[in-house]
């Protein structure tokens, strides 16, 4: 697995050992949100600023890949989905690891939901990529979220502990859930947790400073860092915003 290893670490910067991820995958799921318009330039931008990755859907990996600077990670996203899908919470392997490390990948991303009656098949996705892509020396990032007909608060501190572990168990190199807000719970899991911890962003905030808070929280909790998207991408000023989010995560230079 040093493979596997070795690409993971490339992840982390070496002297803060901290990820900062950039999440840019959200024009499958959402459309035309606001924002989304500005990603090509944020390829072009991702090189000048201390993120150590990016996740893109294979479709822009291939058309504006290039365009990332070689010491970005690409991570593909290998799910896909819509937000007008029925259940909503449904997420299908939508691109191949074998695809991915063609389209450039430096690690792929599988989302998996729990809570819900699609958990078997994306439990099972998850099982199928963890093999294919261990085999290729390749990460796997799971980003878990607890959504669907089981679920009353998704960011019910136990089921957010329960997404970091279930990522961990299940072979997972990185594991991605969003932050309960809860530091004891989430420091429980992530510091037990066999592989490191990011948390996403979510929805977009009323400001930056809500999520700069929950990230010095989650960090000084047990997180390895951050895999965010909406709170940079919809900023006024994104390339500001990411390099506030760099600055919280791996201290200032
Ligand atoms: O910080 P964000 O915008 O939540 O992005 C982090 C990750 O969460 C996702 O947006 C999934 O969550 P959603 O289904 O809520 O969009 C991924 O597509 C993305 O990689």
């Amino acid at each position: 697995m040093i493979g596997t290893t070795r690409r993971r670490a490339r992840l982390f910067d070496p002297e803060s050992g901290k990820s900062v991820i950039l999440s840019l995958d959200h024009g499958a799921s959402d459309g035309m949100i606001p924002g989304i318009e500005k990603i090509q330039e944020m390829l072009g931008a991702v090189g000048s600023s201390r993120a150590q990755g990016v996740v893109l859907n294979k479709g822009l990996a291939r058309s504006w890949g290039g365009n990332v600077d070689q010491r970005v990670g690409l991570v593909i996203q290998l799910s896909g989905g819509t937000k007008h899908g029925l259940p909503t919470y449904n997420k299908s392997l939508v691109c191949s690891v074998p695809e991915a490390l063609r389209a450039g990948a430096d690690a792929v991303c599988v989302h998996v939901n729990l809570g819900n009656d699609l958990e078997d098949r994306m439990l099972g996705d998850l099982g199928v990529v963890t093999d294919e892509a261990h085999q290729l020396g390749l990460p796997v990032m799971a980003v878990i979220y607890a959504r669907g007909g089981q679920i009353v608060n998704e960011l019910d501190p136990a089921l957010i502990g329960h997404s970091i572990r279930l990522g961990g168990e299940l072979g997972a190199d990185l594991v991605a859930v969003p932050f309960s807000g809860e530091s004891e719970s989430f420091g429980r899991a992530a510091r037990s947790c066999p592989v490191p911890v990011l948390v996403t962003g979510g929805p977009r905030k009323a400001s930056l400073d809500i999520v700069l808070d929950d990230i010095s929280q989650a960090l000084e909790a047990g997180a390895s860092g951050v895999c965010v998207g909406r709170n940079i991408f919809q900023h006024p000023d994104p390339i500001a915003a990411l390099a506030k989010v760099t600055e919280r995560v791996h201290g200032a230079k």
